[in-house]
């Protein structure tokens, strides 16, 4: 039985790892629940899983969730960073499953990564902000990092056992590996006129044609710049070089990724587009457990197509890929820059193409300390969002 702490409880990962819990009963325990400010769904949850512990990271909203547990529930509500630290280090807590979004994920999860657990990772940014250091504390802790995202699953799914057990520092050449390909639906606005992008509403871009996310990662994926996200996601978990990935835009999303090896062979991950397969094999790995998700029926697929992505209508998979080359320093503020356009946009307060131009002004403008710890990233992101918001507060 694992004891699973779950980091971004109340959000669509959150639902998919528990639904994988439910159908696993006996292989799991809930041990920790983590939130923000959702309330209500955390008392719901409490009372249906009954964790050891249910942590909000705002503190009103812990005491409402105190106010509102009903007698009998063993859950007790924690709050503060230091609860949070106590709670992903516990000696009791096995596994944990980061999904928290955006920036706000790095601390507890890198804290996860330093205590050693088993680390089941879907918030990208945490690696997009701290990579490097992420991936070598994981070697020195000796923490098991699995990736979550559908992608990255699939890539570790098709990838030979030796580079799997080597996250982070593999040598793809040396393991007849020629490129990773990784694969991106180009979301809602793939087919859009390009004259008519700027007046996209957050109902649309939010409206995904395969997968049901939350509203943050929605929206990148409509700019793709969730795509440039996982690139440089890719970039520390498979340790790739120049020109090892590529990015191929497959809309249908049945292939999750690729591998290509030098003798001509590509091995694909398939399935319906559902979260909790990606989340089930981790969970398990690497053993095979039920997910819950329908099989894939071949019958049904119809085509699949392929084709390259066009920068013009995707400048931020462009601006990820430059900053990736320039390091971390680069893609520590672009995260932070998109993080608050997106917001921005999601609130009404800027346009969808305005988007590109905030993260390409904070890549341009923000300087670029070198980062040496995990305080020095949060120093440069917020340096990042102070000049991001400057600069929206000139768009209006
Ligand atoms: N959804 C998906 O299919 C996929 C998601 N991912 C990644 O997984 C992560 C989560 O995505 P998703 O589930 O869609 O997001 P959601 O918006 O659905 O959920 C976000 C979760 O994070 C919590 N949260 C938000 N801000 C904070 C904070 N400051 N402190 C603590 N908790 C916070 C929210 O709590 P509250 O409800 O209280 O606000 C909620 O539980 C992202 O990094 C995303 O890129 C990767 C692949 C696929
Ligand atoms: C489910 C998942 O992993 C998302 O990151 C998904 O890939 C988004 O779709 P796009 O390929 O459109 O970015
Ligand atoms: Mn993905």
């Amino acid at each position: 039985m694992q004891n699973v702490v779950i980091l971004g409880a109340t959000g669509s990962i959150g639902a998919s790892t528990l639904s994988v819990i439910t159908n696993n009963p006996n292989a799991f325990k809930v041990y920790g629940l983590v939130a923000n400010a959702s309330v209500d769904k955390m008392l719901a949850l409490c009372v249906q899983y009954q964790p050891q512990y249910a942590h909000m990271v705002n503190e009103r909203a812990a005491m409402q969730l105190k106010a509102q547990l009903p007698s009998g529930c063993v859950t007790e509500v924690t709050t503060g960073a230091q609860a949070l630290n106590a709670l992903v280090t516990d000696s009791r807590t096995d596994t944990v499953m980061a999904a928290i979004v955006g920036a706000a994920g790095l601390v507890p999860t890198f804290d996860a990564v330093k205590a050693g657990k088993r680390v089941l990772l879907a918030n990208k940014e945490a690696l997009v902000m701290s990579g490097e250091l992420f991936m070598n504390t994981a070697k020195a802790s000796g923490a098991t990092v699995l990736p979550v995202d559908s992608e990255h699953n699939a890539i570790y799914q098709c990838l030979p056992q030796q580079v799997q057990d080597q996250l982070g520092y593999c040598d793809l050449n040396a393991n007849g590996i020629s490129h990773i390909l990784l694969t991106g639906s180009g979301g809602p606005f793939l087919n859009t006129d390009l004259t008519t992008l700027s007046a996209m509403t957050p109902a649309q871009a939010c409206n995904h044609p395969n997968w049901s996310m939350g509203p943050k990662i929605s929206v990148d994926s409509a700019t793709m710049m969730n795509k440039g996200l996982e690139f440089i996601e890719a970039r520390w978990l498979f340790n790739t070089q120049k020109d090892q990935l590529k990015v191929v835009i497959h809309p249908q999303s049945v292939i999750h990724s690729m591998v290509q090896y030098r003798d001509g062979s590509v091995i694909a991950q398939m399935g319906n587009p559902d979260m909790r397969t990606p989340i089930a094999h981790c969970m398990s790995y690497p053993q095979r457990i039920h997910a819950g998700v329908e099989p894939l029926d071949f019958f049904k697929v119809g085509q699949l197509s392929f084709c390259e992505p066009d920068f013009s209508r995707f400048p931020c998979l462009r601006l990820a890929m430059q900053a990736c080359e320039q390091g971390q320093e680069a893609t520590t503020v672009l995260n932070a820059a998109n993080e608050i356009a997106v917001e921005s946009f999601l609130a009404g307060q800027i346009r969808f193409t305005d988007i590109a131009d905030v993260n390409h002004h904070c890549l341009d403008s923000v300087q670029q300390t070198r980062l040496a710890s995990i305080d020095d990233i949060l120093q440069l992101d917020e340096q990042a969002r102070k000049t991001a918001k400057s600069f929206i507060n000139a768009l209006n």
